[in-house]
């Protein structure tokens, strides 16, 4: 009788917390954001995109308040200091953070939320109590990688070569053990997606699950 109170307990609060969220990281051009799209397309109520800041100018396509919220450097230095952020970090020349409404506005919808930030971001994360699941998605090779962000044609040649020197330190502070739950080598994109979906698989049918009770 007191061990079934006690598992209703756990449950309910388990429930209370909702889903644990999910950082996904790596070297930029490593393909995140190609994965977590296809995510967000399949399980399109499931997971929930954290909506960050940053300082870079939209590139073609990119809306404000889906893509990123794209602000001054003003602006978002005044939310900082306001202490709006659970995360921030210079990244390339710009600002990239994660404020506290972007979380809890997926978090409201019962969702995961999934953050896309980088390996400076993942260890401020740790200081935190969002307790989620760590990915971290890497390219096969750096010349991959350089080719990869060659043909997205997003960079400028000295945003480029900041990025692959970013891509260098970020490919060595992801050994360090325990810093990452889970590794992907994005070479083919649904083998990786399949990896991404089998780590996330236990998440997806709790939320499942909750939805039907
Ligand atoms: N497995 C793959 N094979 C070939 N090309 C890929 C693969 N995965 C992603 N790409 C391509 O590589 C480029 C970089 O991918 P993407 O923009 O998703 O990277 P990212 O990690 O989100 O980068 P950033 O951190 O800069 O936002 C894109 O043009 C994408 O279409
Ligand atoms: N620490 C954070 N890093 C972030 C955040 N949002 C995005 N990012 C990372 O920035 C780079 C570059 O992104 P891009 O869109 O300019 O290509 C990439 O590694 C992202 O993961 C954030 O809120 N905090």
């Amino acid at each position: 009788m007191i061990r079934w109170r006690l598992r209703g307990a756990i449950a309910r609060a388990a429930a209370m917390q909702g889903p644990r969220p999910v950082v996904l990281s790596g070297p930029s051009g490593a393909g995140k954001s190609t994965l977590l799209k296809k995510l967000l397309k399949d399980y399109e109520n499931i997971f929930g995109f954290s909506v960050s800041h940053t300082t870079r100018k939209p590139r073609p396509g990119e809306v404000n308040g889906k893509d990123y919220h794209f602000v001054t450097r003003e602006e978002m230095q005044k939310e900082i200091d306001a202490g709006e952020f659970i995360e921030h970090a210079e990244f390339s020349g710009n600002m990239y953070g994660t404020s506290k409404g972007a979380v809890q506005a997926v978090q409201a919808q019962n969702q995961i939320c999934v953050l896309d930030i980088d390996i400076q971001g993942v260890k401020n994360i740790k200081k935190t109590d969002l307790n989620p699941i760590y990915i971290s998605v890497q390219p096969p090779s750096i010349d991959i990688l350089e080719k990869r962000l060659r043909d997205r044609q997003t960079e400028t040649e000295e945003g480029l070569l900041k990025r692959l020197t970013a891509a260098r330190v970020d490919l060595e502070l992801s050994k360090e053990p325990g810093l990452f739950d889970v590794v992907i080598i994005n070479d083919d994109l649904e083998k990786a997606y399949s990896e991404l979906k089998e780590t996330l698989l236990e998440e997806i049918k709790k939320t499942q699950e909750s939805r039907k009770s």
